[in-house]
């Protein structure tokens, strides 16, 4: 495991950006896993700079995304799809036929799952995941004490997920109960992890995460045994964490 450690939150989105960045240099048809959640959205700035500048070309670039709520469509301005538009697809020449999120709108569950996972499976893979991490240690919208070999799957979100994510919403009833969410056996199946946190929050779970025993208890502790994984953190997010590679 590498762990930068950022300044702060623009300098760990540049970092991210620029591990993102020679992904796509190196190979332009790449599978990019990406994340929602408000830590990326310095990432995807940084990544839509250089794109204006002409240093990042996403023609080609496929991706596939962790997640995104039941019941929410593709117009809905808190679906993950929205999110995703707003902040790196619209503003990149990437190729929507490229673009990857599970429908919201399917209601047979293991219909949609099934698609998704055949999906990734068909694409060959991700080459480059981005996560980031919540507050109980779920990534994408794994919660706490599920499996690890899940796949793609429909998920109960906890109440500390739905508490967390009401401030996009009107109000808490307006939070959907349900997502669809890549499992951790689809993210661990991922050639190369990215991890992005920031912020004293997020320090006490970054360090039991990664530091801590591996278990359902904390979902991105798995990525303990994973062979490929980069964690850039701000000073705050880190700030638990010892001695760090920079
Ligand atoms: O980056 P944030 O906003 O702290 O969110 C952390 C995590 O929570 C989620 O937004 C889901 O609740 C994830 O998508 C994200 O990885």
């Amino acid at each position: 495991m590498r762990i930068y450690r950022a300044k702060d939150y623009y300098d760990m989105s540049r970092k991210a950006a620029n591990i993102i960045s020679a992904q796509v240099i190196m190979k332009p048809d790449c599978v990019l896993g990406l994340a929602t959640g408000s830590t990326p959205v310095g990432t995807y700035a940084q990544l839509v700079e250089w794109y204006k500048k002409g240093d990042l070309d996403f023609s080609e670039v496929k991706t596939v995304n962790l997640d995104e709520y039941k019941g929410l469509d593709q117009s809905n301005d808190q679906s993950y799809f929205y999110f995703m538009a707003e902040h790196l697809f619209d503003k990149v020449n990437i190729d929507f036929q490229n673009v990857n999120i599970p429908n919201g709108m399917e209601t047979d569950a293991d219909k949609e799952c099934a698609r998704y996972e055949a999906k990734i499976k068909a694409l060959g893979g991700v080459d480059l995941q981005l996560l980031g991490i919540g507050h109980n240690g779920h990534i994408g919208f794994n919660e706490p004490n599920g499996q690890f070999d899940r796949t793609t799957h429909c998920v109960n979100l906890t109440q500390s997920t739905i508490e967390a994510n009401k401030r996009f919403f009107a109000s808490e009833e307006d939070v959907p109960r349900q997502a669809y969410t890549m499992g951790i056996k689809t993210i661990m199946q991922a050639n190369k992890i990215l991890m992005v946190a920031s912020g004293e929050d997020k320090a006490e779970i970054v360090k039991r995460a990664f530091f801590g025993p591996i278990t359902p208890e904390v979902p991105a502790s798995v990525l303990q045994l994973h062979n490929d994984v980069t964690l850039v953190g701000d000073e705050a997010a880190l700030s638990l964490i010892g001695s760090c590679q920079s």
